[in-house]
């Protein structure tokens, strides 16, 4: 069951936060959807699935990035769900960078977050089918997210290429097995075994990539980003890209940095890559 929290108007559209009981992660999650302009049973519209970064909710893109007024214009409906499961029973550590806030979009092996830790199963399957059930939406996905959430976008479709359009992202953790923030949230929820990683790594699983299951793929990188050199690891990326032919572009911005104020420069670009594939 849905629970409706919010309803307000906006760039002729309609952004609503919801609230529900996840069979994934075993707790309340809450979701926000821009539906534009005109949407309805008889004139469904393509879904852009939004993965948020490190300490977002389901509310950092919807006030942040700006993407209403170019989401409306194309007709296209944004998804953001939260970045984690959450709650008093949920097990959470006083950091930013880990637990309530930090889920990095894997399904949790260990104990004891495992039994709510699976935002991979939530993103890719649970929330998917219920978005389908509940709105007027088509079959056509495409999937972006920042920072951590834009290793989730990546690595997720890489890994389903079948449910997705396209893919992009923001200051991607492209390479989280081999950076500090990937290695103490996997080695916390999938375990010490570095073999139970590789799955959820950009730049592993583009090693595996089939050619015939190629997605276009949209980066776009601040080069002011503190956090571009030991965290993000976009050289690694450029790298697997141009080994495996990827068709993968990845634009660097002199000055930007890992704010919102570089996502609200380029979303409309972003919104634009995807149209072209999500209307074909
Ligand atoms: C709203 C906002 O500023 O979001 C934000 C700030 C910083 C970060 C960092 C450092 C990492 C990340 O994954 O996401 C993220 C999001």
């Amino acid at each position: 069951m849905l629970d409706n929290l919010s309803a307000t108007k906006v760039s002729g559209g309609w952004h609503k936060q919801y609230s529900h009981t996840s069979t994934s992660t075993h707790c309340p999650m809450r979701f926000a959807i821009f539906l534009p302009p005109g949407a309805s049973q008889t004139n469904k519209v393509p879904v852009l699935y939004w993965l948020s970064g490190l300490t977002c909710t389901d509310e950092n893109f919807m006030q942040k990035a700006g993407a209403f007024k170019m989401a409306a214009e194309l007709g296209i409906a944004i998804v953001a769900p939260d970045t984690s499961p959450r709650g008093d029973t949920v097990p959470d550590e006083d950091s930013y960078d880990f637990g309530q806030g930090a889920g990095f979009y894997v399904n949790a092996t260990q104990a004891p977050y495992n039994t709510h830790y699976n935002m991979y199963e939530y993103v890719v399957n649970e929330l998917p089918a219920l978005i389908d059930q509940h709105f007027p939406v088509t079959d056509k996905k495409a999937i972006s997210g920042h920072s951590m959430g834009g290793h989730g976008a990546l690595m997720i479709a890489l890994r389903n290429p079948q449910n997705y359009t396209s893919t992009s992202a923001f200051s991607p953790i492209v390479n989280p097995i081999n950076c500090p923030w990937g290695q103490k949230a996997f080695s916390h929820y999938l375990g010490s075994d570095k073999s139970t990683w590789t799955q959820y790594d950009t730049c592993e699983l583009m090693d595996q990539a089939n050619a015939t299951d190629h997605l276009p793929m949209r980066i776009d990188q601040g080069e002011a980003d503190n956090f571009l050199v030991e965290q993000l690891k976009t050289e690694n990326l450029f790298k697997k890209v141009n080994e495996q032919g990827y068709p993968a572009e990845i634009n660097m911005h002199a000055g930007y940095d890992h704010s919102y104020f570089f996502i609200s420069s380029f979303i409309d670009e972003h919104l634009l890559f995807h149209q072209s594939y999500l209307q074909a």
